[in-house]
């Protein structure tokens, strides 16, 4: 995995470029059920197996087949990344986003180990990663000071249709993490995006001179629910 980290950005965040095959991307696009879309102001999303309940508990039930293979089985692979989480991988959500659309800075939180895995799928995009002002750390009452907007570092995480995306560690406890809402994202060189030296296909982005029109992006977003809730674990034979 240490071939595939990140240069720069903080510990720790992995890029995979061609993850998965153009025809294991068509299946995973077929597969996506087109029933469950749950429809927001600027996405549309839906959760497998099934949304957290507002305590942030998941009611245990299988991943859907399609996503074991080639995904989940891929993911389980990659030198221990979701070793340490309690249930290996218990969730996937699935965002769409059209032409721009996206997602406001936030952080994923403490409902979920602390790894999160994104397969891309469609168009490409970027991720920005920022991060947290000391005061959004801050214990609560801390004065915020008034300047701390200022000098926020950046980073922007080219994500190309079929790469995986890991992050993890103090990336994941001290970033927060967004996608503008545009239709376009330009200036994408070596001197502008973080895993510029990971991508799978540079030339494609510099015979565009740049830039990188948004077509529409499904991510998959995988990650390990810390809540379980007990009775669904006793029926999966588990009691925890
Ligand atoms: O679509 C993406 O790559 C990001 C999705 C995301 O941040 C989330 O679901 O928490
Ligand atoms: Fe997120």
């Amino acid at each position: 995995m240490e071939a595939h980290l990140i240069p720069a950005v903080p510990s720790s965040v992995y890029y995979i470029a061609d993850f998965i095959t153009a025809e294991e991307e068509a299946f995973l696009l077929r597969s996506i059920p087109s029933n469950r879309w749950v429809p927001l102001s600027h996405r549309r999303l839906q959760a497998l197996p099934s949304r957290l309940t507002t305590n942030n508990t998941l009611l245990p039930s299988p991943l859907p087949a399609w996503l074991e293979h080639p995904v989940l089985e891929r993911l389980k692979s990659l030198d221990g990344m979701f070793g340490d989480a309690p249930h290996g991988i218990n969730h996937c959500l699935i965002n769409e986003y059209l032409p721009g659309q996206g997602i406001m800075p936030h952080e994923d939180g403490g409902a979920y180990h602390p790894v999160v895995a994104t397969v891309s799928l469609g168009g490409s995009t970027v991720l920005k990663v920022s991060q947290k002002r000391a005061a959004d750390s801050a214990p609560a009452g801390t004065l915020e000071d008034p300047s701390s907007g200022a000098g926020t570092k950046t980073w922007r995480i080219l994500q190309e249709p079929r790469s995986l995306l890991i992050t993890c560690g103090s990336a994941y406890t001290e970033t927060l993490h967004g996608i503008a809402e545009i239709m376009e994202d330009v200036d994408l060189s070596e001197h502008t995006v973080a895993n510029w030296s990971l991508l799978g296909d540079r030339q494609h982005f510099v015979a565009q001179g740049g830039r990188s029109e948004r077509e529409t992006r499904i991510s998959l977003t995988l990650r390990d629910v810390k809540k379980v809730s007990g009775l669904g674990a006793k029926l999966f034979g588990k009691v925890r």
